[in-house]
């Protein structure tokens, strides 16, 4: 049994995966209702799938709206950049970028996890510590578990409990950020704006229907109630008739801090989400990193609590998750700096960390690089190692959920061998077959799509992990040796 500290999406989301996994979880909150403020506003379609894999793919698609994109505007509101997202299905099978409601989110989540006979969950309860073996001093007592996961968020116990300090990347901001709930502006397009003025940078999205965050950088010597007094004039440029008829729901100050763990693991210890990093909001990517982090762990620690890997496949957790996080806050902090830089905020983006701002600009994360990813070093470029296999519909015409499954749905969820036709190329073939893979032959119609991928990518079959990512390619030269850890 997992404890799963923190009863926020990420810990949710992880209870969910390892229900999946068929590992049992018991998730602990002190809180008893879903925090009622929303937070988090956006998920891209990688985070969507791994929301369809913890099996709420529904209930996100009820509650989210599929954003066009991000523009960036200068002071005077014209366009400086857009950078379109498919409001349709994107590549990873889902519309790219996803706004919504965080208590909306967490209430789907919580339905979907009081349907699971694999999970408890305890609210109203407290941790006050964890010790090295792995015991949950709380309220109520002690518990014992064969690991702990901290989801419990930037003021973690058990972060504390690990030891580990936060490294800091950048410095903070605090902005002040106000919700209004009515008539959305008329020049709204579903994009999310960011407004590249030094004197006040700002964002505005419209988070639900007629539910409409502003958020402005909030300058030393300001306060909340200085804004709130001026919000009419703040919130003009877009509305035109200032807040008008709309309704106030709240307004708050929020210091964005750009951080990271330096320890995520001690023995059976970890940490996840929030705990493990803080990322700026500006580029909508800080629960995702959480939900990313539940992707990655779930499946190693099913697979070494079922005994099929040794502890060191945690070691990749950190390894693997860490620099993804972590160039994503550099990111979110870039992209902060920039709608502050009286500089042309676009000689910024073209620049400094180019090849990763064109990833997320275009709409794909980073490839993992690192734990047990070691593609060969020349071909570390193009290589498909670290990233995720595309989830193309099964089918040529849209994609129609009822009736065609999503390709994950095939892949199923342990390791998956995509082959090019019949069993796969030898030393993938024993390699998938000792990781417990099933074989899939996209010879098959439905699986059209992924066939050109392998053949566009001049491979004859790919290794696919339970979180999707792909952990070798035909030939495999060396991928033996680097997938030991995977197994014992
Ligand atoms: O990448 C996108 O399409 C949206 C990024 C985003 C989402 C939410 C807030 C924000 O400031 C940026």
């Amino acid at each position: 049994m997992i404890v799963i500290v923190g009863a926020g999406p990420v810990g949710l989301v992880l209870a969910l995966l390892l229900a999946r996994q068929g590992v049992r979880s018991t998730v602990l909150d002190r809180q008893d209702a879903v925090y009622p403020l929303p937070r988090a506003v956006h998920l891209d379609d990688e985070c969507a799938r791994i929301l369809q894999n913890a099996g709420v793919a529904a209930g996100f698609a009820r509650i989210s709206r599929p954003a066009a994109g991000l523009r960036l505007l200068d002071a005077r509101h014209r366009p400086l950049a857009e950078f379109r997202r498919s409001q349709a299905v994107g590549v990873h099978g889902h519309p790219q970028a996803g706004l919504f409601d965080q208590p909306e989110l967490e209430a789907v989540l919580r339905e979907a996890v009081s349907a699971s006979p694999l999970i408890s969950l305890r609210l109203g309860t407290e941790v006050t510590g964890v010790d090295a073996s792995g015991r949950v001093h709380c309220g109520t007592g002690v518990l014992e578990a064969d690991a702990v996961v901290g989801c419990d968020g930037a003021g973690s116990v058990v972060r504390r409990a690990l030891g580990a300090r936060w490294r800091t990347l950048a410095g903070d901001q605090t902005w002040f950020v106000t919700d209004l709930l009515g008539e959305p502006p008329v020049r709204d397009q579903d994009f999310v704006e960011q407004i590249c003025d030094p004197r006040r940078p700002a964002t505005y999205l419209r988070v639900g229907e007629r539910r409409l965050r502003w958020e402005f950088r909030l300058w030393p010597g300001e306060t909340p109630g200085d804004l709130t007094a001026r919000l009419g004039g703040l919130v003009d440029p877009w509305t035109h008739d200032g807040v008008g008829e709309r309704q106030v729901l709240r307004t708050a100050a929020y210091t964005f801090r750009a951080v990271v763990a330096d320890r995520w693991r001690r023995g059976r210890v970890l940490i996840a989400g929030d705990a493990a990093h803080l990322t700026p909001p500006f580029i909508g990517q800080g629960l995702g990193s959480g939900l990313r982090d539940a992707a990655n762990l779930s499946w190693k620690l099913a697979r070494v609590l079922r005994g099929q890997a040794g502890d060191d496949l945690l070691d990749t957790y950190q390894s693997e998750r860490a620099p993804h996080a972590t160039a994503l806050i550099r990111l979110a902090a870039l992209a902060g700096g920039l709608m502050a830089s009286p500089a042309a905020p676009l000689a910024g983006i073209a620049g400094r960390s180019a090849r990763l701002t064109g990833r997320i600009l275009a709409g794909t994360g980073p490839p993992l690089r690192a734990g047990a990813l070691t593609p060969p070093r020349r071909s570390r470029r193009t290589s498909l190692v670290g990233s995720l296999v595309p989830q193309f519909p099964t089918t040529e015409t849209t994609m129609d959920e009822e009736n065609h499954p999503r390709l994950d749905d095939l892949l199923g969820p342990g390791f998956a061998l995509l082959t090019r036709g019949g069993p796969g190329p030898a030393g993938l073939r024993d390699l998938a077959a000792r990781l417990g893979a099933v074989v899939l032959d996209t010879d098959a119609p439905e699986l059209t799509r992924v066939h050109h991928w392998l053949i566009d990518n001049a491979t004859d079959a790919a290794l696919v992990r339970p979180d999707r990512v792909v952990v070798a390619t035909a030939p495999a030269r060396g991928a033996a040796r680097n997938l030991g850890v995977m197994s014992v």
